[in-house]
């Protein structure tokens, strides 16, 4: 009989929900809830195993927010838990509450050639290290390694690294953003509200006042090229993406590929196909030779998170990914 486990991707507005074949890693019954209709996380766990009718006593959740004990916060949302108390609740043998990114670059191993985009590079070396990083409401970054024929997923803040300008005109974003700002992450420009931050500090560089936009009003302006410094922005946006990844590849040698998710660069791909991102990727002076083979991936499989609790599942239960 096919044996079945629950698997999960709660964010701030949706909590995904679904079973993973325990044998195959196969993702069925997706069924999405607003997190702003229900109460909490084992509320909407209850519903959906009550429509399922399966005997399910494993289970993976991936969430958005550190997780660092058995109490879990979210970061914009407030849902809060106990996983011992979730686990006993549910009468569940297994339950595991993992990160968001770590469950994205668990998904990794399980992607096939049509599930990503490829940007540049050579192919990838087969189990050598593996980067992730996407741009969303914040930031997340992961990084996978192959230690004793298993998947690691080393967590992370690297989002909230020093954001590091390599141009004159980045430099300026610099200053102007930490006149604002104090401390630059990387996220204060690689995210939704780092567009929009870029979009300002160009506008603020040239003596002048920026306009109240969101991020979508950023990029939807910059591919009408209705807005030269809207345009800008984007531009900006994807070269320091190619940076940020580069410096991803540079840190862990990640020889088996830099992968891109989050939901905003899908918006605007063909912009990003054209833009300065990978030349920024391999703008690494002496170690741009080191950097030149690395392929970097855009997923744009719809359920990384769902695959990839999934799979981080399947292996503490023993399957090999
Ligand atoms: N067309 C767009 N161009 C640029 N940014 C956009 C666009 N549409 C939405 N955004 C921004 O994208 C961010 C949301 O990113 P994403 O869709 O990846 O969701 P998330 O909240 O990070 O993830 P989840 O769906 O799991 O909660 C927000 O900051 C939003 O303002």
């Amino acid at each position: 009989m096919t044996k079945y486990a629950l698997v999960g991707d709660v964010g701030g507005t949706n909590a995904r929900l679904a079973l993973c074949e325990v044998e195959t890693g196969l993702i069925s019954q997706v069924t999405t809830y607003s997190t702003s209709e229900h109460h909490g996380l084992e509320e909407v766990i209850r519903l959906f195993l009550e429509e399922q009718q399966q005997d399910v006593k494993d289970g993976c959740i991936a969430i958005a927010c550190p997780i660092t004990e058995d109490w879990v916060e979210m970061t914009n949302h407030d849902w809060a838990f106990s996983t011992k108390a979730l686990k006993a609740n549910l009468a569940f043998d297994h339950l595991e509450i993992i990160n968001d990114f770590t469950a994205v670059s668990m998904a990794i191993p399980m992607l096939t050639e049509e599930d990503v985009i490829q940007f540049g590079g050579g192919a990838a070396v087969k189990d050598k290290p593996i980067a992730v990083y996407g741009a969303g409401t914040g930031l997340g970054v992961a990084h996978l390694v192959h230690v004793d024929r298993r998947w690691v997923s080393l967590p992370g803040e690297g989002g909230h690294v020093d954001f590091a300008p390599n141009s004159v005109e980045e430099d300026l974003i610099l200053r102007v953003l930490r006149e604002e700002l104090g401390h630059v992450s990387a996220e204060r420009v690689l995210s939704g509200a780092g567009l929009v931050n870029l979009y300002r500090a160009i506008v603020k560089s040239d003596k002048r006042e920026p306009e109240n936009l969101k991020p979508k009003d950023v990029s939807e302006r910059a591919l009408a090229d209705s807005c030269i410094d809207c345009r800008r922005a984007l531009s900006l946006f994807c070269v320091i993406m190619g940076r940020f990844g580069g410096n991803l590849a540079l840190t862990l040698g990640t020889f088996g590929g830099v992968y891109i998710a989050g939901g905003i660069v899908p918006r605007f791909l063909e912009f990003f196909k054209a833009s300065g991102f990978r030349a920024a990727f391999e703008d690494k002076g002496r170690f741009r030779d080191y950097v030149h083979d690395i392929p970097v991936y855009m997923i744009k499989h719809d359920q990384p998170g769902l695959l990839g609790a999934g799979a981080h599942l399947r292996q503490t239960l023993g399957r090999v990914l």
